[in-house]
């Protein structure tokens, strides 16, 4: 059975980074899927926008929906303070499994919980089940459709405290048009844009920043 894509960047991950390392797993993944195979990694540029809102957010919970191969994870969960973490939401069992491994090869499991399911379905549980009371740090890289829906979602669960900050990936390309339109207008939360690339490629795309207002 030939392997995936996501399966041959952890390959490459796990022969050529450095374990415990999670700079040398992001670095090297950049580098499989700016030379190699093109993958949906938030990659270098915007990771940067990635990392500066996190270290301003500076959460206690942050909460990932959309794990991917974990890229994300470990760019996230390398820049929380001690005692921080981050549950990360994924409902492909097989990126799950890549995820997984690719965070452990990282170091930074104790630091990240993965959580198998759709976001709909595991939003409601994180209070009961998962221990949450609410979330400093939101990452929206998961279905462009459902960034409003689970933004309602979280809101309804009683999730977001105020200063809750969510930040959201592809609002250009792919695209969010119907997230932009609803948080850009909703006296809640304090909006702003980050324009940058899509990962690896010469084309426009941007980030946009939302604070919970309470
Ligand atoms: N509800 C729920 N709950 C939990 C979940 N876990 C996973 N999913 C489904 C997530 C499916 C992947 C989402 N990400 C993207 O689609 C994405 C695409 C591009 C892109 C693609 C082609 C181009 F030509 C240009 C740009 C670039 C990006 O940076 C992206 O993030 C879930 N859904
Ligand atoms: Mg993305």
């Amino acid at each position: 059975m030939n392997q995936s894509k996501e399966q041959r960047i952890l390959n490459f991950v796990l022969q050529n980074a450095v374990r415990g390392d999670p700079c040398s797993v992001l670095d090297t993944i950049d580098q499989y899927c700016s030379q190699k195979e093109w993958a949906m990694n938030v990659g270098n540029e915007k990771g940067l926008i990635l990392d500066k809102t996190v270290e301003e957010a500076n959460p206690s919970v942050a909460l990932e929906l959309g794990t991917y191969c974990g890229y994300s994870a470990v760019r996230i969960a390398r820049v929380l303070k001690a005692g921080a973490h981050l549950l990360t939401v994924e409902f492909n069992p097989e990126f799950a499994a890549i995820a997984k491994q690719m965070i452990e090869f990282a170091g930074v499991q104790d630091k990240v919980k993965l959580l198998e399911g759709p976001s709909e379905e595991i939003i409601p549980q994180l209070k009961k089940k998962y221990e949450v009371d609410t979330v400093d740090f939101v990452f929206l890289d998961h279905w462009k459709d459902r960034y409003t829906p689970d933004t309602i979602l979280l809101q309804e669960c009683n999730l977001l405290r105020k200063g809750s900050v969510l930040l959201a990936d592809n609002v250009i390309v792919p695209g969010a048009p119907e997230f932009l339109n609803y948080i850009r207008n909703n006296p809640h939360f304090q909006c702003t844009n980050y324009p940058s690339r899509l990962e690896y490629m010469k084309v426009a795309d941007a980030m946009e920043k939302a604070v919970f207002l309470g």
